[in-house]
């Protein structure tokens, strides 16, 4: 109306901008193209952040790795139908692993999908986007970009945080509003995360559990690093003196050199534990459901003799898979400043025959795995060249090591130490290849902290395509490719002879120049000397890098730690 134009005007694009400003937002990760491009330029030209990827699902990942690391929601925007789908992953991804992001995807305006008449990239985003995610939003009024970035914002990280999805048909970006409505439409969300304060019975129900403990235990899982109340958390366990498990994206919230860490004894302390404190660790595949062998339970289904204690944001979480006797519902900062308000100076002595025996399997543990470490066989394998790695994270305490594969993931999460938290970032609850370079460019681009990602030679190729971007943004990222020639190992058989194995690559691939070929260092390692190098001059310049460590193609194991999941190893077993 005249009126309207008579008074100054603003747009979508410029709201959408405003809003997350508003709420201290300042990067986006995204993939451009119909209706989003100028949308993204508007963005830069307005002094965001904007990164630019070659694939949505890695975009997305940046997006919850930023949620990780920064306790703020990150942003993924995506073109729609396409686009869109690929960012499901990273966002369902984020859901299951509590990482808090938002996918902002554009899409087919409603009328036209509705009726299904068949529009470019037509999809109905919302419906498609609900089941996988933590909440789902749609705008299809400028006025409301306020609210909606507002409730996606609340939604991504109050409780149990995790990955929000918000639709914006694309016409939403072009309509106009006058600057005075537009001012009242923006909001700054208030405590967006707001604490949930745990029940004093329920902290004494807890701290009573554990008075009576003869073989306490804690388990620190990714929400207690997520929970960003490492000083508490560290005061709590060495005031109780308690030895703790870190999960692996827990590692370096206390140093995992630290006298309590009990991960050298893992197995030991889960079937032996009697009182059990899980701090935002699920009780889920990763800890055997909580029941079997793992926990000193007879057969594979029985429940072990451990009594649980489970910090965790969600209410229901709680007896999901074995009984916890004692529920402490609560944001983990809140639970555990709580408990050590509750405990005083600590809870006395922890009986010296528990702590005396998990020393005694630690230092043989630790011991064996010197020695392994120290060999330094003819063919580099995972144990010689992760050796270099561990002593150059150990040197370089604030890096983050990003890390997936199979065997290159577990022998790195059990070789690398971490001194720092929320610096490993890896394939979390659900085990997923792909979030390497994602997760890399989010840790480099938010924090300006040097990156090393370790990768399994076929987890790499999930998202390889994104040195591209690395060096586009010459992010101080360096990449160690274990090249053991195939996803396991490289010695797989075709039994017919006429192609090469399942799980076999090309041998001796030259990712290195994949590197070079967008202007970064490619650099192939056959010994641990070379590797050391080369991850001394890429720590020391900064600069993009590529490691192609040439590893022992025999020297892995089917599906590494997890090689029991196999149908076929199952079938054995019965
Ligand atoms: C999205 C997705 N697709 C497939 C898979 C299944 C898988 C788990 S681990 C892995 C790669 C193992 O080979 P890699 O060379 O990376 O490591 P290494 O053992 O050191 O040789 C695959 C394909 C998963 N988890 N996620
Ligand atoms: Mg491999």
């Amino acid at each position: 109306t005249t009126e309207t134009q008579d008074r100054e005007t603003t747009d979508g694009f410029h709201l959408v901008i405003d809003a997350l400003k508003l709420n201290d937002i300042d990067t986006i990760f995204a993939l451009p193209g119909i209706p989003i491009t100028d949308f993204l330029r508007i963005a830069q030209a307005d002094g965001m952040k904007v990164i630019s990827f070659r694939h949505e699902q890695h975009a997305g990942n940046a997006a919850a790795a930023a949620g990780f690391i920064t306790g703020k929601p990150g942003i993924c925007f995506t073109v729609s139908a396409p686009g869109f789908l690929n960012g499901l992953t990273a966002l369902a991804n984020a859901t299951t692993n509590c990482f808090p992001m938002i996918l902002i995807s554009g899409s087919s305006e409603r009328e036209v999908v509705d009726l299904q008449q068949g529009d470019y990239e037509e999809m109905d985003q919302l419906a498609i986007a609900k089941p996988l995610c933590k909440a789902a939003f749609r705008v299809l009024h400028a006025e409301d970009i306020g609210v909606g970035i507002a409730r996606a914002i609340r939604a991504a990280v109050s409780g149990r945080p995790g990955g929000v999805y918000l639709d914006l048909p694309a016409k939403v970006f072009a309509q106009s509003v006058a600057k005075d409505v537009a001012e009242r439409s923006l909001i700054k969300v208030v405590d967006p995360a707001p604490k949930q304060i745990p029940a004093p019975e329920a902290i004494q129900r807890a701290v009573d559990l554990l008075k009576g403990a003869k073989k306490p235990l804690i388990i620190l899982g990714k929400g207690a690093a997520y929970a960003q109340a490492d000083a508490e958390i560290r005061s709590f366990i060495e005031k109780t003196g308690i030895p703790y498990l870190p999960m692996s994206m827990a590692k370096g919230l206390l140093p995992d050199n630290h006298p309590q860490a009990a991960s050298a004894a893992r197995s030991y302390v889960l079937a032996e534990a009697d009182v059990v404190m899980l701090v935002g660790a699920r009780l889920n595949w990763l800890l055997s459901h909580g029941k079997g062998k793992t926990w000193g339970a007879g057969d594979s289904k029985g429940w072990g003799k451990q009594q649980f204690i489970q910090i965790d944001i969600s209410p229901t979480e709680a007896d999901s898979n074995v009984a916890v006797a004692a529920p402490l519902v609560g944001d983990i900062g809140s639970a555990i400043g709580a408990l050590n308000q509750a405990i005083g100076s600590g809870l006395g002595k922890v009986p010296a025959e528990w702590t005396g025996a998990i020393a005694e399997r630690k230092d043989k543990n630790l011991t064996k795995m010197a020695e392994t470490l120290a060999k330094n066989p003819p063919v580099m394998n995972f144990h010689s060249a992760l050796n270099v790695v561990r002593e150059t994270v150990k040197a370089n305490p604030k890096a983050y090591l990003v890390n997936e594969g199979a065997n290159a993931l577990d022998f790195t999460r059990s070789i690398v130490d971490m001194y720092e938290p929320r610096r490993r970032l890896d394939v979390g609850t659900w085990g997923i290849m792909g979030i390497g370079m994602g997760f890399a460019v989010a840790a480099a681009a938010v924090t300006g902290e040097q990156v090393i990602a370790v990768e399994g030679d076929s987890a790499f190729g999930f998202s390889g395509m994104e040195v591209e971007t690395i060096c586009r943004y010459n992010l101080p990222i360096c990449i160690v490719v274990m090249n053991n020639n195939g996803i396991y190992k490289g010695t797989d058989v075709n039994p017919r002879g006429d192609a090469m194995a399942v799980t076999q690559f090309v041998k001796n691939a030259r990712y290195d120049m994949m590197m070079e070929a967008f202007g970064g260092v490619g650099v192939t390692a056959k010994n641990p000397e070379e590797l050391d190098k080369a991850l001394k001059e890429a720590i020391a310049s900064r600069k993009p890098t590529l490691i192609n460590a040439l590893i022992d193609e025999s020297a892995g194991t089917e599906s590494g730690r997890i090689t029991s999941l196999n149908p076929a190893a199952a079938k054995k077993k019965t």
